[in-house]
């Protein structure tokens, strides 16, 4: 479980959150959801220690932040867009991590295998495609089989057969009771995936509740109309 309480962060004059509070419920799926630039990563990121916040509390399984990140060797994280260092080939990449987190991998050789990077391994990150950086990260996220996992736009620019297997090992991380929290801005994919929606708008948390509630209270079938019903009722939010 994450509690986030009353977690603020601002860029200079930009107030990204704005007081933001919501508790992430331990083994089920968690879709956030919001405009551009609303502040999704950042909420990431700072539940990541990535991003300190300027006041507010965060709890990762009812213990605050430690400042040694230690909290952190129980969480897999894909970001949006990973910067590794490009010299490095795949493998070496893989073996580098796992010596910094002294840790030995559960689903390696698997992962490799379900997102097809044998072929890869001997690259240099430079050298690889869009798609395949984004296997590396979804590797790297999932081997240590940690309980809480973090995917930051996961599937922009996979093809969709390793979009099909990615969903797939989601799908299975979820019914072995991990903590998922997912960004997208594919609604289709969160439907499928997520049972909690928790909506940004603003620098604050438009609506937070299950996806039955969501749809239930805005009289539509589909994810992407509820929320885009809700955008429609704030036009300056979302123009802000
Ligand atoms: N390190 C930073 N320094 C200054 N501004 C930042 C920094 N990180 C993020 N921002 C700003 O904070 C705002 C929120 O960014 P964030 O990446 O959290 O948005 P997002 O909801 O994830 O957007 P998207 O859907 O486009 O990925 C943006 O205006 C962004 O430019």
């Amino acid at each position: 479980m994450i509690e986030i309480e009353n977690v603020k962060k601002s860029f200079g004059q930009l107030d990204v959150l704005k007081g933001m509070s919501l508790t992430i419920p331990k083994g089920q799926a968690t879709g956030i959801v919001g405009p551009n630039g609303a502040g999704k990563t950042t909420l990431i990121k700072t539940i990541l220690g990535l991003v300190k916040a300027d006041s507010g509390l965060i709890k990762v399984n009812g213990q605050p932040l430690d400042k040694d990140g230690k909290y952190r060797k129980n969480i897999g994280y894909m970001p949006q867009v990973a910067r590794y260092p490009e010299n490095m080939r795949v493998y070496e990449l893989f073996d580098f991590i796992k010596g910094l987190r002294d840790q030995d991998p559960v689903y390696e050789e698997e992962l490799i295998d379900q997102f097809t990077l044998r072929p890869e391994l001997e690259k240099s990150l430079r050298n690889l495609s869009g798609g395949n950086r984004q296997k590396v990260g979804a590797t790297l996220a999932m081997m240590f089989n940690p309980d809480i996992l973090f995917f930051d736009e996961p599937t922009a620019g996979l093809d969709p057969r390793s979009s099909h297997k990615f969903k797939k090992r989601v799908e299975n991380e979820k019914e072995d009771g991990k903590t998922v929290i997912i960004t997208s801005h594919i609604m289709s994919e969160l439907e499928q995936l997520v049972d909690h929606v928790v909506f940004i708008l603003d620098g604050n948390i438009r609506y937070y509740g299950s996806m039955e509630k969501l749809l239930n209270e805005s009289n539509e079938t589909r994810l992407e109309a509820a929320i885009a019903t809700m955008m429609d009722e704030d036009p300056q939010e979302v123009a802000a």
